[in-house]
């Protein structure tokens, strides 16, 4: 288990972490979610102890970060997000040289990394030159990389976030096969269907601050509310503007510029006065529909809102 309390993060005068508090439970995959910019890299590199803190406290397993920081980097494997490597060296070449550099046992090296290389399905690809492969092959090296000394901790910084659809669902899956094998995973993130497909556990953060942290589902259940969207013949700035001026509207998100998503504090008065209101621009409705949220509506109410679902 990883305790964070108050943790704090300053650099001169500013202030990136601003006393965040969250846990993450043993064998879970945690989801850290926010914009660019929140301050999700930097409380990695503090859990990685690549950088320091100004104040908190930091507990894996019970064990105090900075009193035993030797002993739990053991146990950490970290795939930040723009791996680099020795692009002249094939991907077998690459992993007996992290195999080398982190000391592992002789005998049982190139038993682990075939292992590896299955795992993170580049055996076709072991001979090739790391230069030619694409991001995504990369990721999945970098991933192996990380793996490498088989760790408890595994930080994934945006490991999908420069991949095609393709890559991304490719990393996730191995990811997603890492449950059940006793690894802890702390995945970072803005891509919310990659989290809604295999985080157990979600925080999401906005400009220092942890807005919330919880169970996947339970979030789920309890606040993914339905939601309208709404196509206008023309643009509808104006009505945007409007609609979220009224009482029981709480946001409104601008889809496109003759579309939008209406989010409602109550949904009984919004299904009974939404048609109404509409009506009164001179501006056809064409499509009218209510679906359910998902994770990245629940995003959208906290980021953008007050931090109030
Ligand atoms: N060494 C530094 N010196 C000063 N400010 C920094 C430093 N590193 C990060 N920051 C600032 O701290 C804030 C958080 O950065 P961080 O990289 O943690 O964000 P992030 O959520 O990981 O975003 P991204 O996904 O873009 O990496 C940003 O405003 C960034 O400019």
């Amino acid at each position: 288990m990883i305790e964070v309390k108050n943790l704090v993060k300053k650099y001169g005068q500013f202030e990136v972490l601003k006393s965040i508090d969250f846990s993450v439970d043993k064998g879970t995959v945690f989801g850290f979610l926010g914009k660019n910019g929140v301050g999700k890299s930097t409380t990695m590199n503090i859990l990685t102890g690549l950088i320091g803190f100004n104040s908190g406290e930091i507990k894996f397993e019970g064990l105090d970060f900075v009193k035993n920081k030797g002993k739990i980097m053991q146990s950490i494997g970290y795939l930040t997000e723009n791996p680099v490597f020795y692009e002249y060296m094939t991907a077998v070449e690459y992993l007996n040289f992290i195999a080398e550099v982190s000391d592992y046992d002789k005998k049982s090296r190139s038993k682990r990394v075939d292992e590896l290389l299955e795992q993170v399905k580049l055996t076709e690809a072991k001979n090739r030159k790391v230069g030619g492969y694409s991001r995504g092959m990369k990721q999945r090296l970098g991933l192996a990389v990380a793996l490498f000394n088989h760790p408890k901790y595994l930080f994934l910084d945006e490991p999908t976030s420069a991949l095609d659809p393709q890559g991304r669902l490719e990393m996730v899956e191995l990811i997603s096969d890492l449950k059940g094998r006793d690894i802890t995973v702390f995945l970072s993130t803005h891509i919310l269907s990659d989290v809604e497909r295999v985080c157990d556990e979600v925080s999401i953060m906005d400009k220092g601050n942890i807005l919330l942290t919880r169970n996947l589902k339970d979030l789920q259940k309890e606040f993914i509310q339905p939601i309208f969207d709404i196509t206008f013949e023309e643009e509808c700035n104006v009505i945007a503007e409007t609609l979220q001026g009224l009482s029981w509207v709480e946001n409104i998100k601008n889809v496109d510029t003759r579309k939008i998503s209406v989010y409602a504090k109550d949904m009984d008065i919004a299904k009974q006065n939404l048609m109404g209101e509409l009506v009164k621009f001179k501006n056809p409705v064409i499509n009218y529909q209510i679906r359910q949220g998902n994770l990245e509506d629940i995003f959208i109410r906290m980021v953008n809102g007050n931090g109030i679902i």
